[in-house]
Order: structure tokens, then C-alpha cells, then sequence
């Protein structure tokens, strides 16, 4: 999901459009780093570089039986293929985009459904650094816009969305 500022442009993550005034051509400020380029970016302000140093993300973890401890406070033993996790994700998904409160409506699936034991807190993470998460969630934490919603990421713990709140 994207704040819809952004679908028109479809700018990654980050970057502002500007106009500039000497010769009346647009230019990108990477809202990160403080740093214009005339190029059109194509990639997260977020990324490698940039001085984003914390976020607060809440997620959904669907475990499977692949995952590297397969039990949670819902399930002793969690058996469910990996496949049918996506396909439980994907459904959440879709509820959550067809919601009249996306926000909301997460928050009340990561209580009632998620694997990891920040379900009770609407999955809501808490603020990290880098490193402090696996790679993957990490990686796909920092790209998000706040309010932005992410494909189904995938860990040694499960497969995961994520919202970023701050
Ligand atoms: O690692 C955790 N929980 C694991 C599942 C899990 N694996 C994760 C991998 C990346 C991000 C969050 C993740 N949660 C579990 O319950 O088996 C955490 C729970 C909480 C609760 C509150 C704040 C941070 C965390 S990190």
C-alpha cells in the first residue's frame, strides 16, 4: 500500500519531485540524505548511504514448518507448508487493502493470527536500527515509506508483511 501522493509518480520511496527555477526543469531531493540530482532515482532514499538510522514497523508472521522454530504462542507444533503460509498472507493481504481502515484492520490480524509474540502488541515491533532484525526484514523494513505496506518478505522465522508506522 502507498500513501496515493505517491502513485501518480510512482517515485521510490524518499524522493521528492522539485521543480528547479533557473532553468524550469524538474530535479529530485532525497528527503534521507538532504542531496538533489537531475537523474529520475530508482531506488528507496532508504537505501545503502542514506542516514535513516531507526524505524518502527509492526508485521504479520504466518510460521511454517520450514521456519526455525515452528511454534508460537498459537500453535505448540505449526505444520502448514510454506505454500499454504503464503497463501494464508495473501488473503490477509487482500482483506487489508479491501479494508475501509488498512492500518486497523492489520493490526487486528497480527493480534488474532500473528506466529511471533508481538501479536499481543498489534505486531507492532518497536523502533530498530540496522542489524537488528534478519537481513530480509531489515532490508525491506527501510525501504517502506511510513503507512506503506510490504510484499510478503521472507525469513528463517516465516513469511512476514510489514507495516512501517514511523
Ligand atoms: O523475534 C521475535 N519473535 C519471534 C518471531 C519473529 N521472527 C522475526 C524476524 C524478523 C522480525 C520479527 C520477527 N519475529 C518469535 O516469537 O518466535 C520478536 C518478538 C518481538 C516482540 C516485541 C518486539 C520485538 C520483537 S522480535
Amino acid at each position: 500500500l502507498k500513501n496515493d501522493k505517491k502513485m501518480a509518480e510512482d517515485l521510490p520511496s524518499g524522493w521528492e519531485k522539485r521543480m528547479s527555477r533557473t532553468n524550469n526543469t524538474p530535479y529530485y531531493f532525497n528527503t534521507a540524505t538532504g542531496r538533489s540530482q537531475w537523474e529520475r532515482p530508482t531506488s528507496s532514499a532508504f537505501g545503502k548511504g542514506s542516514n535513516l538510522t531507526e524505524v518502527r514497523c509492526a508485521h504479520i508472521l504466518v510460521k511454517h514448518s520450514g521456519s526455525r522454530n515452528p511454534s508460537s504462542w498459537r500453535s505448540d507444533h505449526i505444520t502448514r507448508s510454506k505454500e499454504d503460509a503464503i497463501n494464508i498472507l495473501n488473503g490477509y493481504i487482500e482483506q487489508i487493502k479491501a479494508s475501509a481502515n488498512p492500518y486497523k484492520e492489520f493490526q487486528t490480524i497480527a493480534k488474532e493470527f500473528s506466529d511471533c509474540s508481538s501479536a499481543k502488541r498489534g505486531g507492532d515491533l518497536g523502533l530498530f536500527g540496522r542489524r537488528k532484525m534478519q537481513k530480509p526484514f531489515e532490508d525491506a523494513s527501510f525501504a517502506l515509506d511510513v503507512g506503506e505496506m510490504s510484499p510478503i518478505v521472507d525469513t528463517d522465522s516465516g513469511v512476514h508483511i510489514i507495516w512501517r508506522i514511523e
